[in-house]
């Protein structure tokens, strides 16, 4: 019933796309008509009618069927309408779901372009950066041919290059930049080193793998602090005696470890303390982490070691999060654990959860294969709307039941029968594992059965040539592991990928090492094609070497010559030739592969696990049957799988028992497949849970980060910051006329108010306040704040002698350095906050609320110190000082 109205409703939603497509399509003819020149004017013309009041929504129509018509005339590609309709979903700051090979990338250049008409930069977020420059130099082309501006952002740009792309009219950028450089610009001490301009429109492909997947571990710029490495040492040492069940306890659902009293007590025996507790000298965390490293933290899985270092491994999408640490100590832990270098403990600068990045955006958009499963939570938190747009072709894949074996060992030993069976039968194959450790198992229970195959590890390194294997993962009887298929980038092909490997040839002669007669690729072409490679390459040789082309504009010039896009430029007509000529041959070679394997039943894709979320399972089993293919999809499963150990409870198990199943005969039942369904829901849910929670939290942090970054902005951006210091002078006065006021009774504070304004501003030992004064406290401080400018009019004077202009930069600075400072300090005390919300206990009342209010008054004494410091330090600096 919820299913049918579930339809219905996004049915209605499809269908009112419906009228704004065909009223495109009409404009088609025309389009094609027109001239290069003047389909690239409508840019300029668009843009003008925007400034005389039009708005997006108006030029949409118009904008849309331009952009179909530069696809068509640079690329190639025809935009189809289920494509369009996904752009209108992107443009209205919504979520569109499209299956694996819909063209999503194709589908981000329509919003992208209409978005980047009003002036305002559009950003598309990619999950890597292979995929930030394939799309920029492939669908990059469209918005060039339109006279856009197309930025690219790597991971090791420098700060000029950064800026220019940040000023482009679209930029592409991984999740990870885009986050740091925004922490970064706010660090910055200068207005000319901030990159980013302001936030306007946002397209994140695989948006379910940034906003769900990733959003749980924030973005954190951390330097060294001077926490106690030895205790990590001593805590690892300790974890290695203590008893599970007796000393602690695991809960495997939460990821957590529960001290138990007789743990607690041996601890602090151990340890010669009186309280694992205590703020002042904690031990408790550095207890937890290490028993936490051992019991639930397994190397290959959660992480794995290179180069002598713990590197993270994203358990979710086996993706290497190189660079990325797990925080609070846990990561010392682990490296304690592993015996490698422990890295001293870093102190947090800047963080942000990703959650309360993307939510800066006044527009997001995202587009993934995989996001109905997660609607809710995309609603709750980023208020985005999930609308799953229709195949442009009907779908052809056959999902098969899982099939559940008694025990692991059976599992892989079926697995890797089905991959023999598929080899035979001249089929691909795809086989998806949960980790590094299992795909290189089935590697070698491969290697027994003699089973040539591909194996991808999650590396980064390795991107670029694992999308090598994946084009190429669609030929007759390949068979591929892999940790996982998010952001490979390169969709399989039936019978393989001509233009991928006639692209990537191409890179390799030019900006690679090899040659015409060393290239493996090249192996499999007539010696007369590879004579006339030969020929056009040696001819332009002397063009090659007469420019020295960046690698960068070398990438270019092929991404140009590979598509269609007109050109006069002599080396991108020739290599357009070569390109040509290699991919025509690989065509034929490839489709009459395609036509075998797609007879033969297309891509087999196999899981090896069901994974702790739906959407994963779902998005290995949309690589098979793309854009209408044939293909099918099975899942292996066994009892011992951690998700059907921890979550399936006993019922699988006992169903196992009453179905009677042996050893050997695996179990298949639509029953089975509800059960393991609902556990996959319970796990979801449990992990939307912890990301509300770290949501929730970060909210608290995020007004304030808020209103400290607003601050820094500021002064960053006045020209005259002086007028910020005299109104934290004008604040800090009144902090002390009030303390003074509230001990008034006292009769010591009389001489303790004129020695604190004596110090602050750094008078004379005769400075005295007049008795008078003392009657009227406003007049007190009309007098004092006088005193202040007075004083403050001196200093000027006297280092504009020295150096004009030096004092707005001496300003600047204290008030810079001392709300970064303060800031770094507030991170910490808050971080200290929530781990002791954690432990303690509130009776009835929520930790929250509880975290909520210390965290507002940590704030308001962050400011008031803040605001001291600065008043203090520039008044008494001695570099502003006549007598020093
Ligand atoms: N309108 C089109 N006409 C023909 N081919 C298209 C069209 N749009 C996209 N394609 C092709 O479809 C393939 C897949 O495109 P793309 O990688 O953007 O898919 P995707 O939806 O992002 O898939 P994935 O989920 O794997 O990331 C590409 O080879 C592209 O050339």
């Amino acid at each position: 019933m919820f299913n049918f109205l579930f339809n219905s409703s996004n049915q209605r939603k499809i269908n009112s796309y419906a009228p704004i497509v065909k009223k495109i399509n009409a404009l088609e003819i025309e389009m094609q008509d027109l001239p290069d020149k003047v389909l690239r004017a409508k840019s300029v013309q668009f843009k003008s009618r925007l400034q005389n009041g039009e708005n997006l929504d108006d030029i949409l129509v118009e904008a849309f069927a331009v952009v179909r018509e530069a696809g068509l005339r640079v690329l190639g590609l025809r935009v189809f309408d289920v494509q369009m309709m996904g752009a209108i979903i992107l443009h209205q700051g919504k979520i569109a779901e499209m299956k694996t090979g819909e063209g999503k990338t194709l589908v981000a250049t329509l919003a992208g372009y209409l978005n980047a008409l009003s002036g305002e930069g559009v950003h598309v977020v990619t999950v890597n950066d292979y995929l930030a420059k394939r799309d920029s130099e492939w669908v990059g082309q469209i918005h060039k041919f339109l006279g856009l501006s197309v930025g690219l952002i790597q991971q090791a740009l420098p700060k000029v290059e950064r800026k220019l792309a940040y000023q482009c009219d679209v930029t592409y950028v991984t999740n990870s930049e885009l986050g740091f450089d925004y922490l970064k610009d706010n660090m910055v001490l200068s207005m000319s080193e901030i990159v980013q301009n302001k936030f306007a429109f946002c397209i994140i492909d695989e948006v379910d793998s940034i906003l769900i997947d990733e959003a749980r571990t924030p973005l954190i710029i951390s330097g060294p602090s001077e926490a106690p490495i030895e205790k990590y040492s001593r805590t690892k040492l300790l974890a290695n005696i203590l008893s599970k069940d007796v000393h602690y306890e695991v809960d495997e659902k939460a990821r957590n470890i529960i001290l138990t009293e007789q743990g607690t007590l041996f601890c602090e025996e151990y340890l010669s303390i009186n309280n694992l507790y205590d703020l002042e000298n904690p031990w408790v965390q550095y207890i937890l982490n290490a028993i936490k490293a051992r019991e639930l933290f397994t190397k290959d899985v959660h992480y794995i070691i290179r180069d002598k270092e713990v590197v993270i491994v994203d358990e979710f999408t086996g993706r290497i999060m190189s660079g990325r640490r797990w925080s609070d100590g846990l990561h010392q832990a682990i490296e304690a654990k592993e015996d490698v270098v422990i890295q001293q403990e870093n102190q947090t600068y800047a963080s942000i959860t990703y959650q309360n990045f993307f939510l800066l955006y006044p527009k997001l958009s995202g587009m993934t294969g995989t996001a109905k499963t997660e609607e809710s939570e995309l609603d709750k938190i980023y208020n985005l709307e999930v609308i799953c747009v229709p195949t442009h072709k009907p779908l052809r894949r056959k999902e098969f039941p899982d099939l559940v074996y008694s025990n692991e060992y059976r599992k892989w030993e079926a697995i890797a029968d089905e991959c023999y069976d598929m080899y035979r039968v001249g089929r691909p194959t795809l086989v998806g594992t949960t980790s590094v450790e299992k795909s290189e198992l089935l590697s070698k229970l491969l290697n027994q059965y003699k089973i040539p195959h591909s194996l991808l590890n999650a590396k980064p390194e390795n991107v670029e040539k694992e999308s090598d294997i994946i084009a190429q993962a669609g030929r007759q009887s390949s068979v591929t592991i892999a940790t996982n298929m998010a952001g490979r980038g390169t969709d399989i092909i039936l019978g393989g990928n001509p233009s991928y490997i006639a692209k990537s040839i191409l890179v390799d002669l030019l900006i690679g090492k090899s040659s015409v007669k060393n290239n493996y690729k090249l192996q499999q072409l007539s010696p007369n094609t590879k004579i006339s490679l030969n020929n056009i390459l040696n001819a332009l040789e002397t063009d090659l070497h007469s420019v020295d082309f960046s690698m960068l504009e070398m990438e270019k010039k092929i991404s140009i010559a590979c598509e269609q896009v007109l050109t006069d430029d002599k080396l991108e007509i020739q290599l357009r030739k070569a390109y040509q000529m290699i991919f025509e041959e690989f065509e034929t070679i490839f489709s009459k592969e395609r036509e075998y394997v797609s007879q033969a039943g297309g891509l087999h894709v196999i899981g090896t696990e069901r994974h702790e979320s739906r959407r994963i399972d779902n998005q290995l089993r949309g690589r098979a049957g793309r854009q209408g293919d044939p293909g099918s999809s099975r899942f292996f499963l066994s009892v011992d799988d951690n998700l059907l150990r921890i979550f399936g409870g006993n019922k699988i198990a006992d169903l196992m028992q009453a179905l009677n199943v042996d050893n050997d005969t695996p179990m298949e039942s639509t029953l089975l497949s509800k059960s393991l369904e609902a556990a996959q829901k319970k796990v979801e849910a449990y992990f939307y849970d912890t990301r509300k929670q770290v949501f929730e939290y970060d909210q608290v942090l995020n007004s304030q980060r808020q209103a400290i970054y607003a601050e820094r902005r500021r002064i960053l951006e006045s020209s005259y910051p002086r007028d910020c210091v005299l109104q934290y002078a004008e604040s800090t006065i009144d902090d002390i006329i009030t303390f003074w006021l509230t001990s008034k009774e006292n009769p010591e504070k009389f001489v303790n108010l004129n020695i604190k304004i004596k110090y602050l501003l750094n008078a004379a030992d005769t400075f005295s306040i007049s008795k008078d004064l003392y009657k009227d406290s406003e007049e007190l401080k009309k007098w004092i704040i006088e005193q202040v400018r007075i004083n403050y009019d001196l200093r000027e004077a006297y280092l504009e002698q020295i150096k004009p202009g030096l004092i707005r930069q001496l300003e600047k600075y204290y008030l810079l350095q001392q709300i970064d400072n303060a800031w770094k300090d507030h991170l910490q005390k808050m971080g200290a906050l929530r781990d002791s919300i954690g432990w303690r206990s509130y009776g009835q009342q929520d930790p929250l609320v509880e975290y909520k209010n210390e965290a507002f008054n940590l704030f308001i004494e962050m400011i008031t110190h803040v605001k001291h410091t600065v008043v203090y330090a520039i008044l008494r600096s001695r570099l502003m000082m006549k007598n020093d």
